[in-house]
């Protein structure tokens, strides 16, 4: 992993589209030119070869969004995948913005809108929901799917999103306006309220602890409830692209969205993600003036943020830092590990048993469900073998604690509260 001596090995995977899109070129001079910053060494990922040979990698900076949709239904997508995430096990100590498991939720977007949901109740404070909204998954008779949309209380218009969120069928939607209507949906998809905001979409662009708000253009407002006007098909890039200007959109005066409130917003949606790079559209219900969050995305496109590359090279600076903070030296016995420690072995069960009953202060990551997920960070453990320090992933420390031969080996368990996103 990088040192404060050695600069950053970041690698960046990405899709052709979105590294043009992201002028890696210019985002590499800005590591050259900022004061502030330390010294990285930036690299791109082919993910085609293998990647011991292109690494190592002290930070891995990726959006593997086409290979996760395609390696449903194609081998060479699923090689692709396998190869990395073969080697994001193999390497614990290397940083991925953004685990791959919670990018992975997010592009379902029954997982995004469940997630959004949970809003309503650790928002409440600041009048901070989101729509109605109804999963279809599969194609049902037209009374079943207008009595669940009653019963889910759904009003029209209603819109209707796919349910993979990636990719170009992902931004194809249409807008019902009456039940009868609502046979021109295609399964699997989301229904959700249509809410009127004025025409003003605000993206806010999360980068760590950074956060950046950006006004954009967006559907007009329409008549609420019901009527007898044909569905609207459109695509979301006609809608809310800077440059978008169409019949459904409209010149609106902006009505801007309280700070502090998109502040509470992207502090808990970086816990319950535990991502640092994502994206969360907002728009003000003309209304209630609530703030109504409508879709949540992994790695967006920044644009109309001048202030990225440097934001993400100091979010990547400061997770290093702290990975190099809490390494091996840092290691302190804590209560818990002491108690641990005089198990002499690295029994998982303990771990699993300590953490269920809340005796740990560690928070588990999301690869491993058997564990009490709290933070969905992910941490290391490290095991003192032998006098020598070794970092494991929570994979591996599982592993160990199941195999026989940690039986006979004796471990001390000294466990780091190490936060890496
Ligand atoms: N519930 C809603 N009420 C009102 N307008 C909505 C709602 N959901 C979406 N929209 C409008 O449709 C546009 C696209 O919606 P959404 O962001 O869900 O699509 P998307 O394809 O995921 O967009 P992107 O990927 O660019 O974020 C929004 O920018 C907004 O203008
Ligand atoms: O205007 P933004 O930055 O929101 O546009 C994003 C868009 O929101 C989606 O996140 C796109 O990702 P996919 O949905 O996976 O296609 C981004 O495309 P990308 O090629 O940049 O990842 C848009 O930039």
């Amino acid at each position: 992993t990088g040192s404060p001596m050695s600069g950053r090995r970041v690698g960046f995977c990405l899709s052709d589209k979105k590294r043009k899109r992201m002028n890696l070129h210019a985002f590499h001079r800005c590591s050259l030119t900022d004061p502030s910053l330390g010294e990285f060494f930036l690299s791109q990922i082919d993910l085609a070869r293998p990647l011991v040979p292109q690494g190592p990698f002290d930070v891995i900076v990726h959006k593997l969004s086409d290979v996760i949709v395609e390696a449903e239904h194609d081998s060479r997508s699923q090689q692709l995948l396998a190869n990395f995430q073969s080697y994001v096990a193999a390497h614990p100590g290397t940083v991925l913005l953004d685990p791959l498991p919670a990018m992975t939720q997010l592009l379902d977007r029954f997982a995004s809108y469940r997630i959004m949901t949970k809003l309503h109740n650790s928002l409440r404070d600041w009048r901070i929901c989101s729509p109605p909204y109804l999963e279809i998954h599969s194609v049902s008779d037209p009374s079943s799917i207008q009595q669940a949309v009653m019963a889910q209380g759904l009003s029209f218009p209603i819109i209707c999103k796919t349910r993979v969120a990636h990719g170009s069928l992902s931004h194809e939607m249409s807008l019902i306006f009456s039940e009868g209507s609502l046979a021109d949906i295609h399964p699997p998809c989301v229904l959700q309220s249509f809410v009127n905001h004025g025409a003003v979409l605000h993206k806010v662009f999360v980068v760590g602890d950074q956060h950046f708000c950006v006004e954009r253009p967006s559907l007009k407002n329409f008549p609420s409830g019901p009527c007898d006007r044909e569905t609207i098909f459109f695509n979301s890039h006609q809608v809310s692209k800077p440059e978008s200007s169409s019949d459904l959109t409209a010149v609106s005066r902006i009505v801007g969205v309280t700070s502090e409130a998109v502040a509470a917003l992207v502090k808990e949606l970086r816990v319950q993600l535990g991502m640092a790079l994502f994206g969360v559209d907002v728009i003000i219900n003309i209304q209630t003036h609530t703030l109504t969050v409508i879709d949540i995305n992994i790695f967006p496109g920044y644009e109309g943020v001048p202030q990225f590359f440097s934001a993400l090279l100091s979010h990547i600076e400061s997770v290093l830092d702290k990975q190099t903070f809490a390494g091996p030296q840092a290691v302190g016995p804590s209560a818990t590990s002491t108690a641990l420690s005089t198990s002499r072995t690295v029994d998982t069960r303990s771990l699993s048993d300590a953490a269920r009953d809340n005796r740990l202060p560690l928070r588990f990551c999301s690869c491993h469900p058997g564990f009490q997920m709290k933070h969905n960070s992910c941490f290391y453990f490290i095991v003192e073998e032998a006098e020598e320090m070794v970092t494991y992933s929570c994979v591996e420390v599982m592993q160990i604690g199941n195999s026989q031969n940690s039986r006979n080996s004796l471990h001390t368990v000294i466990i780091i509260a190490q936060n890496i996103y």
